[in-house]
């Protein structure tokens, strides 16, 4: 006799009806759907910004599951413990989900795997997150790539299956179980002011990932190869906010971004080369996990990387208050839209770990508390390339000089006085948000002088350059 018993979907950063692999086959079996979303261990853990973000994104995805007559039940406590709960409450057969890559939900997700399927449950993983599954990306050695361009190589011409329709319609099981609500969570707890701010400049939701992907396809992609690297410019997709939590699939956008290479549009190659990036990081962080945590090349750990987080000069980044215009404007777009563009990533990043010579790690968990975007591989693997620590990582005797950044990629100014309001008479609304945003015990005011330089551009390179220079490895 066939299986007639509930399939639990646990819903993690997947949240969408379309290109939805576990959602899919439970809808196509004809079986009752519970989809359900676990504040677990992991969510436990995100950062101030992530944490946030995601909890709009879980309301988003309620509501569409409201709109094809579904229902996303939300547990709080460790997943094990709420799927097993769940499983004796509404006699689930099976507790489907989409893989996670990064080391916490991997050792979670085999713990839950092996204890359900000890019980008796179908316990079973499908991919999704990836366009490659990391583990199927090999050498002709049968190793990892260390590198980036073999990599793509490697992966570029591979056939990526067509995404699945969007999820229409999920059998109701006979009763709905127990959930609590969403707002009781208060996943913005610890963003303080600031979620009012960023609030203003998220886009939440599958429907509205969609159309950011369209509009891009249909303006941007063609010219971003030039466009992508000015910071003032609205060059890129802005895709990595609804890819970090699942809200459209990788493979949605690869094909998008195949058919615009199709269609001759010049951009389209080097964008298709920024998703799998994504794909490199994820690669990066299967094998290797401690991309995450230590440096990934180990003869790094003798470097006097300053590992103060409470350094004068170390809060002077974190609150845009450096005296470097480049790198101030970029910090506060974080804090403000919590969103930095890339090559601005680069240079505040290269400036931390190489002008105030401090280690990556604080700047990674800045980023890990302030980023709507924030996704584990990528800013790990963001972090060590710039500190010349990881794999494929530019050197560190190759120093940004934030001053030529910023006239070679903002010459006119347009980033630095959107987002720098001090000494502009009348500054930009996006300037004034970042005081609006900030914590009122940061005594912040656009009325304040700009700070000098908390480290002379010359002097803070050469002093990062003898410190290379004297290393022993
Ligand atoms: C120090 C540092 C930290 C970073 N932290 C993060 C992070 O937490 N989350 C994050 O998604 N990206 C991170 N990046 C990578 C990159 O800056 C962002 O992916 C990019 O700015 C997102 O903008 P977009 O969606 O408009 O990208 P687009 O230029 O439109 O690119 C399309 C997609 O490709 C992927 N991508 C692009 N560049 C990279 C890259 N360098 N590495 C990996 N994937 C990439 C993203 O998924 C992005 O959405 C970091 C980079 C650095 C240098």
């Amino acid at each position: 006799m066939s299986d007639t018993s509930p399939i639990i979907v646990w819903i993690r950063r997947d949240l969408r009806l379309s290109d939805h692999a576990a959602l899919s086959e439970a809808a196509g079996s004809g079986r009752p759907v519970i989809p359900v979303f676990l504040h677990d261990e992991v969510v436990d853990r995100l950062g101030a910004a992530p944490k946030w973000r995601f909890g709009l994104g879980v309301g988003a995805f309620a509501e569409a599951l409201a709109g094809i007559g579904a229902r996303l039940t939300l547990r709080r406590g460790t997943a094990l413990e709420g799927l097993r709960a769940l499983v004796q409450e509404t006699g689930a057969g099976a507790v489907w989900w989409q893989r996670a890559y990064d080391p916490a939900s991997q050792e979670r997700d085999r713990a839950v795997k092996a204890a359900l399927k000890e019980d008796g449950v179908d316990a079973r993983s499908f991919a999704g997150h990836l366009l490659f599954e990391p583990w199927t990306v090999e050498t002709k050695q049968g190793d990892y790539y260390k590198v980036y361009t073999p990599f793509w190589r490697a992966v570029k011409d591979r056939e990526v299956p067509a995404a699945l329709p969007s999820v229409s319609e999920l059998r109701a099981p006979q009763r709905w179980p127990e959930s609590d609500a969403l707002a009781d969570w208060a996943m913005g707890a610890a963003m303080d002011r600031g979620a009012d701010i960023v609030g203003r400049y998220v886009r939440v939701g599958e429907a509205a990932a969609q159309g950011r992907l369209g509009a891009f396809i249909a303006n941007g992609i063609a010219d971003y190869d030039e466009a992508r690297d000015i910071p003032a410019e609205d060059g890129t997709s802005t895709l990595s906010e609804p890819l970090t939590y699942g809200e459209i699939s990788p493979r949605v956008c690869w094909h998008a971004g195949m058919r615009a290479r199709q269609d001759g549009k010049p951009g389209a190659e080097a964008w298709l080369k920024e998703l799998v990036w994504r794909e490199f990081a994820y690669h990066l962080l299967h094998h290797t996990p401690r991309l995450e945590t230590g440096n990934w090349r180990p003869e790094w750990d003798a470097f006097p990387w300053n590992e103060d987080d409470r350094r004068a000069e170390v809060i002077a980044w974190t609150r845009g208050r450096t005296g470097v215009d480049f790198v101030d404007a970029a910090m506060r777009e974080m804090y403000v839209t919590g969103r930095m563009h890339n090559r601005a990533r680069m240079i505040v990043a290269s400036y931390l770990t190489k002008h105030l010579m401090t280690h990556w790690k604080i700047g990674k968990a800045w980023f890990e508390d302030c980023l709507v975007d924030w996704d584990p591989a990528s800013n790990a693997l963001g972090w060590q390339w710039s500190a010349g620590s990881g794999p494929d990582a530019t050197p560190y005797f190759r120093i940004f000089n934030p001053a030529t950044q910023r006239r070679r990629f903002d010459p006119d100014r347009r980033y630095v006085r959107r987002w720098v309001a001090e000494g502009q008479g009348q500054p930009p609304r996006t300037a004034l948000d970042y005081f609006a945003a900030v914590p009122r015990a940061w005594g912040l005011s656009p009325d304040d002088g700009y700070p000098a330089p908390v480290v002379g551009l010359d002097a803070g390179r050469k002093r990062a350059l003898d410190a290379y220079e004297r290393r022993d490895f």
